[in-house]
């Protein structure tokens, strides 16, 4: 069985009158791919903020590789590095392709230039983009502009080995993207998982069927702020669970509620 790596016990947030999570329990296991899923405006984006750090929750506990993390990432020495891939791109469009991948490192490290650069050319390699680094985000396309992100997100300081993301959040990166755009990206992410040092975890965030399919391992469905089902891949198609089989076929029947 795989370590657990990230742990949240109990999770609850609320926005406003809104309890959005309810008391969530939820494991990422070293090594998984994980899909939560849900209908629309059920706090998947919510969880994975609370998981980046950038979030706090109102209740609960988060332990990374068993060490309860206190507070924000900002006052937080997670012992992992978590690395978050936004629902929208979020480059900076004032600033080079070359600038953004490589944006902490040119603001917070004492790398020479020349080693960022190489760096950042190392990882959109990786991205399958090389020689993009002197373009704008606005002369790419949205597909181009998600890779550039993921360049971003696995972007890491060779003098500090935790700077290397073992986890990534993936939200929607697919969303907005044609099916073969969509395919490039989940082979991507796929691919990213696994290099010479081994599997790293990932957990996204999607309502692509094909992206679910492609991508992950386990599936959590999240609905009314708590964890309603968990499974593995081929079990979202044999599984008797009212809420899977509803939203599956997008049927309107069923015990989802459409919300409007
Ligand atoms: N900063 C915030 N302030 C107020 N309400 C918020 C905030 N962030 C999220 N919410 C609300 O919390 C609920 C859950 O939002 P969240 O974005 O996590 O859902 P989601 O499941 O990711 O939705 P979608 O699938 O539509 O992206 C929504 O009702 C949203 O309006």
């Amino acid at each position: 069985m795989a370590e657990p790596l990230i742990e949240l016990k109990g999770i609850s947030k609320s926005f406003g009158d809104a309890l959005v999570l309810d008391e969530v329990d939820l494991t990422i296991y070293q090594g998984e791919a994980l899909a939560i899923i849900g209908p629309s405006g059920t706090g998947k984006s919510t969880i994975l903020r609370i998981i980046s750090g950038l979030l706090a929750p109102d209740a609960g506990e988060i332990y990374i590789k068993g060490e309860r993390r206190r507070g924000l990432v900002e006052d937080a020495e997670d012992p992992i590095g978590i690395g978050m891939v936004f629902q929208q791109a979020a480059l900076f469009d004032s600033l080079t392709v070359e600038e953004n991948v490589g944006f902490l490192l040119f603001q917070h490290s004492k790398l020479p230039r020349r080693v960022i650069r190489s760096l950042v050319n190392q990882k959109l390699e990786m991205v399958g983009l090389p020689r993009i680094g002197d373009r704008y985000p606005s002369q790419l396309s949205g597909g181009m502009r998600k890779r550039v992100s993921f360049a971003r997100a696995i972007m890491s300081n060779p003098e500090n080995p935790k700077d290397t993301p073992e986890v990534l959040l993936y939200d929607e990166p697919t969303a907005g993207l044609d099916p073969v755009a969509s395919t490039v990206i989940e082979d991507l992410i796929r691919q990213l998982q696994c290099n010479e040092g081994g599997c790293t975890s990932y957990v996204i965030v999607t309502h692509q069927d094909s992206t679910i399919r492609r991508t992950a391992d386990r599936i959590v469905f999240l609905y009314r702020g708590k964890v309603q089902w968990s499974g593995s891949l081929s079990e979202i198609d044999t599984t008797d669970n009212a809420l899977i089989r509803q939203f599956f076929s997008g049927s309107v029947e069923g015990p989802i509620q459409v919300a409007g």
